[in-house]
């Protein structure tokens, strides 16, 4: 416990030394911590003159630049922007077709995910002097409600292609046209036509409200980074006149059709699974429980039935069913549709297939049990 004295004479100056250091730290700290700051702020400052030269940018979030000045020259002018117009941009990135659109039209609504895009939009816009044009809408697109433009022309985020254009086509907003930059395989299916490979739900959807036009391709090497895939761009022009306005409907009558889009619609109206689902909405049964032909009471869902099986094996079911698979059949006869295949059904003929059906008192949507339709899924 005892310290000798030469002990102690050790430690004095020590202690006075480690006093002073400390009173040193104190007086000059703010002067370190300030020239740390500064270090940092360079290092921030530069980072972020870097990124702009430099922004990474992300698969994820489809960001692909649309670099080429002739392609994006063409959308433009192709769009047919009026000076009156008001355009909606969804993802307009760091602004290379949003720059030309705020030459022509009145008035841009930018709605774009990525604040990194967003700060280098707003220097490029405000260096063009035509900020008071735009509107930039920091959102997902699928998550905003747009409302208030005459067209839509952009170079969407190609994983984002179908809700998109489910919300813009079976939403509730109106507008001319949307000029749209697509993945080509995706384009190509907009544009099928019955017997093309491609047709399918999607076109038969996407045609009972718009007309798609093909504008052209845009090659991958027009953007950077360089995408794998070619692109295309399409026209797509809404309807006035839709010609069947319960839209839900729709989608679920051409869900059941292009199940299997090569098999004839006898075939697919044939399968029990599918007897027996539109047989309880014809009977406008909310619970599971079904009432037979005979009075007798069964659970129709209780019974395991595979997509393939066939309705000519009903024979352990009721007779209710098996009366009510005639009746399908009957409204396909009638209509000359039983060997018909959907891959090969323009919308006319899908459309006049459906009133039959309706008018027979048969529905494919289940108005007590809503859904979410997807309308632009195979
Ligand atoms: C293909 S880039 C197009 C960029 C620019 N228009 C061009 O042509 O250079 C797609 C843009 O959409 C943005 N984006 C991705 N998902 C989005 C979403 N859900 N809502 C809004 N913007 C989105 C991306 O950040 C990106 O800037």
């Amino acid at each position: 416990m005892f310290k000798s004295p030469k002990s102690l004479s050790l430690c004095i100056p020590r202690l006075v030394i480690r006093q002073h250091f400390l009173q040193f730290c104190e007086k000059y700290s703010h002067v370190y911590k300030n020239k740390r700051e500064d270090e940092e702020n360079d290092k921030f400052k530069k980072k972020k003159e870097d990124q702009e030269d430099y922004l990474q940018l992300y698969k994820s979030r489809g960001q692909h630049l649309l670099t080429n000045q002739r392609v994006l020259d063409s959308i433009v002018q192709k769009s047919h922007v009026k000076p009156t117009d008001t355009v909606l941009e969804i993802g307009p990135g760091t602004g290379n077709l949003t720059l030309k659109l705020l030459e022509v039209a009145k008035h841009v609504i930018a709605v774009e995910i990525d604040k990194r895009m967003i700060e280098i939009l707003n220097k490029r816009v405000a260096e063009s002097g035509l900020e008071h044009k735009i509107t930039v809408i920091n959102k997902d697109a699928l998550k905003t409600e747009f409302s208030g433009f005459d067209l839509v022309v952009a170079n969407i985020p190609y994983n984002i292609s179908s809700p998109l254009l489910a919300k813009l086509l079976f939403g509730v907003s109106t507008f001319r046209s949307a000029t749209l930059l697509l993945q080509k395989e995706f384009a190509r299916r907009l544009l099928a036509n019955p017997g093309d490979s491609d047709y399918n739900r999607l076109a038969v959807n996407v045609k009972l409200v718009a007309d798609v036009k093909f504008v052209m391709d845009v090659s991958k090497r027009d953007f950077v980074p360089c995408p794998k895939v070619d692109s295309s761009v399409v026209k797509i022009y809404p309807k006035d006149d839709v010609p069947y306005k319960d839209l839900d409907e729709w989608g679920a009558f051409t869900k059941t059709c292009f199940t299997k889009k090569n098999k004839t619609l006898g075939a697919t109206f044939k399968q029990k699974k599918k007897v027996m689902e539109l047989y309880k909405l014809f009977n406008g049964r909310e619970s599971n429980e079904e009432k037979c032909g005979d009075g007798n009471c069964r659970n129709v869902e209780d019974e395991e039935v595979s997509d393939e099986e066939d309705c000519d094996e009903l024979s352990g079911l009721d007779t209710g069913v098996s009366n009510f698979k005639d009746k399908i059949m009957a409204v396909l006869k009638s209509g000359g549709f039983e060997d018909k295949r959907p891959s090969k059904l323009p919308n006319t003929e899908l459309l006049k297939l459906l009133l039959v059906f309706n008018q027979a008192g048969i529905y494919f949507y289940d108005q007590a049990r809503p859904t979410d339709v997807e309308f632009l899924t195979n």
